[in-house]
């Protein structure tokens, strides 16, 4: 819409903290899916779905210009159900600021927590609404304003929302029982959102991705997608996939707010119109152009810990992933690499990474006494494929956690960087990604076969595959190198070559060893322990274990 601009903002806070109660407050225009109108959502008497409402501004004057002359808000009510966390990561993707609603009686409660978490991972701007201010008798008000204004003020310290405004309101004074009383706060809410508004990024060139919420059917005309523009722009007439489905669709009709229009670019909120396909189908999810978003196993992230989350983030364990609408379990590997990402867009992928055992907290005190964020790369295998698009946000978080402890669930933040699906491994164009941990072992050199050959006991367990090792470089105590050549009988022995022949005074010590030998019963080989350890020459193995690695090959040197 011309000269209109769309600034979408969640909002969020623990349950019954009275956000829908707010958004209604705030709201003139209702689009299609708000207020509460999900008849389930009715009998449990909490937002099970994202709600969507809007209301229009003059522009204030740091965005007003020739082309921005008003400000639709459009408000995204969150669920505040601790089990619909998933709803709420995939409302707040499409959001650039948010109203973080809390319930003055009640204070921070653990939702709040990780509404903000969200907040911070994916807002620019931000501010608090202190709710329910007439539940406080007059003459404590004062006071109990104070108090709760400076506890907000402290939580948000270290994050990048320090000292964002707190707004007191009273969304529905009075409660459910009360007659439509007008609200209180809601005017002084309404000009600080104007302060925190400002023209985001709207990328309408490139490949159209469009973020779906609802879906229903109109009789004779169609399904209808609402939903929340992503990047790029559509057209009617365009050709659109909705990859869960498999299918491309032509688009029939568009309205924004009920009104018809030919065109939408990112960040507007959106009703698209294509031949009936059964609504039950999509509820939720993304929909593009054709062939462009891709279904993928696994990917390599960038990523860092949640500092709220207080237990330790392990390599190998299963996380439930987030990203766009999708959660899905995956196996998570954390690995560093030393080289250093020049860009984002640079990203060298002909690397190695060492594998670390888990994610380092997230603030490390540097020497300036400033937390910074240490960030990590992360493998995710997902347990099934689902349906991505590069750069995505995705957080990390451990949802079977118990929804009653009151700790924070969200355990890493990140962003995809590449992803892995069946057409680019097989075609093996993927970037040489190996992840690996460094292993030495230890033997002892048995005795010489010849000047340049060894036999090395104890390198190798009995039951190891021995071929696997074939070919590895070892170094002697005594200084040689030499290479691993194959398996010496069954015990696990195995042939050392030694590259440059081994030298004289070495020989003369294994000779020594070999004389020293007895046999033993049986014809077996006994040693003194005493020669082994004031002579023994040592064999050490020093090779990368693959933990995941694209080319297949998974020990080497
Ligand atoms: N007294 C008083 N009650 C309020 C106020 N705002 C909301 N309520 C009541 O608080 C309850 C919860 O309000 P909702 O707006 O449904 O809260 P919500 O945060 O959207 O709830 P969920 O979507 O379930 O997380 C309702 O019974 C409201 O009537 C207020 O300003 N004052």
């Amino acid at each position: 819409m011309s000269g209109i601009l769309n600034f979408n903002v969640g909002v969020l806070g623990h349950v019954d903290s009275g956000k829908t109660s707010l958004a209604k407050a705030l709201s003139t225009v209702a689009s299609t899916a708000c207020f509460d109108k999900n008849p389930q959502s009715k009998e449990r008497g909490i937002t099970i779905d994202l709600g969507f409402s809007s209301f229009v501004v003059d522009a204030p004057d740091h965005v007003k210009s020739s082309t921005i002359e008003k400000v639709q808000f459009t408000l995204v009510d969150c669920p505040g159900h601790a089990s619909l966390i998933r709803t709420i990561i995939g409302g707040a993707q499409i959001i650039d600021a948010m109203i973080l609603v809390i319930d003055i009686t009640k204070g921070m409660q653990t939702q709040t927590a990780e509404c903000l978490i969200i907040g911070e991972i994916l807002c620019k701007t931000f501010l608090v609404v202190l709710n329910k201010v007439d539940m406080i008798p007059k003459e404590k008000q004062k006071n109990t304003i104070e108090k709760m204004t400076k506890r907000i003020h402290l939580t948000l310290q270290n994050t990048k929302f320090a000292g964002a405004k707190v707004v007191i309101v009273a969304a529905k004074p009075g409660g459910p029982e009360a007659a439509d009383t007008e609200s209180i706060g809601v005017k002084e809410l309404m000009e600080s959102m104007k302060d925190f508004v400002y023209i985001p990024e709207r990328n309408i060139e490139g490949k159209l991705l469009f973020s779906v919420d609802h879906c229903f059917s109109i009789r004779g005309q169609g399904t209808v997608m609402t939903g929340t523009m992503l990047q790029g722009s559509v057209s009617i007439n365009d050709n659109i996939e909705i990859p869960t489905l498999k299918v491309i669709k032509k688009v029939k009709s568009m309205q924004m707010f009920k009104k018809p229009v030919e065109k939408a670019v990112q960040g507007d909120r959106l009703g698209i119109c294509v031949t009936q396909f059964d609504p039950k189908q999509l509820e939720r999810g993304i929909v593009g152009s054709p062939e462009y978003i891709q279904i993928a196993f696994g990917t390599l992230a960038l990523v860092e810990k949640i500092n709220y989350y207080k237990l330790p983030v392990e390599t190998k364990a299963k996380f439930h992933i987030s990203i766009g609408h999708e959660t899905v379990m995956a196996k998570v590997t954390f690995f560093g690499s030393e080289e250093v990402v020049s860009s984002e867009n640079e990203f060298k992928f002909e690397q190695e990474y060492k594998h670390q055992s888990e994610l380092i907290d997230l603030k490390k005190l540097d020497e300036d006494a400033e937390y910074k964020p240490v960030q990590q790369y992360a493998l995710l295998e997902f347990e099934k494929p689902i349906h991505v698009i590069a750069n995505s946000i995705l957080i990390g978080s451990k949802l079977d956690m118990d929804v009653h402890t009151s700790m924070c669930r969200l355990a890493f933040k990140g962003k995809l960087l590449t992803t892995f699906n069946e057409k680019n491994y097989n075609e093996t164009q993927l970037p040489k990604l190996k992840v690996f941990k460094n292993k030495s072992k230890e033997g002892i050199v048995e005795r010489m076969s010849n000047d340049s050959e060894v036999i090395v006991r104890n390198l190798l367990k009995k039951d190891t595959n021995i071929q696997l090792f074939v070919g590895l470089k070892v170094k002697l105590s005594s200084g040689e190198e030499g290479m691993i050549d194959g398996s010496f009988g069954q015990s696990g022995k195995i042939k050392v070559r030694i590259s440059n022949g081994l030298n004289e005074n070495t020989q003369t010590v294994l000779k020594k060893i070999s004389g020293g030998k007895k046999k033993g019963k049986g014809g077996q080989e006994n040693e003194s322990p005493q020669q082994e350890h004031t002579e023994a020459i040592k064999v050490v193995l020093n090779f990368k274990k693959y933990t995941f690695s694209t080319d297949k090959k998974m020990i080497q040197s």
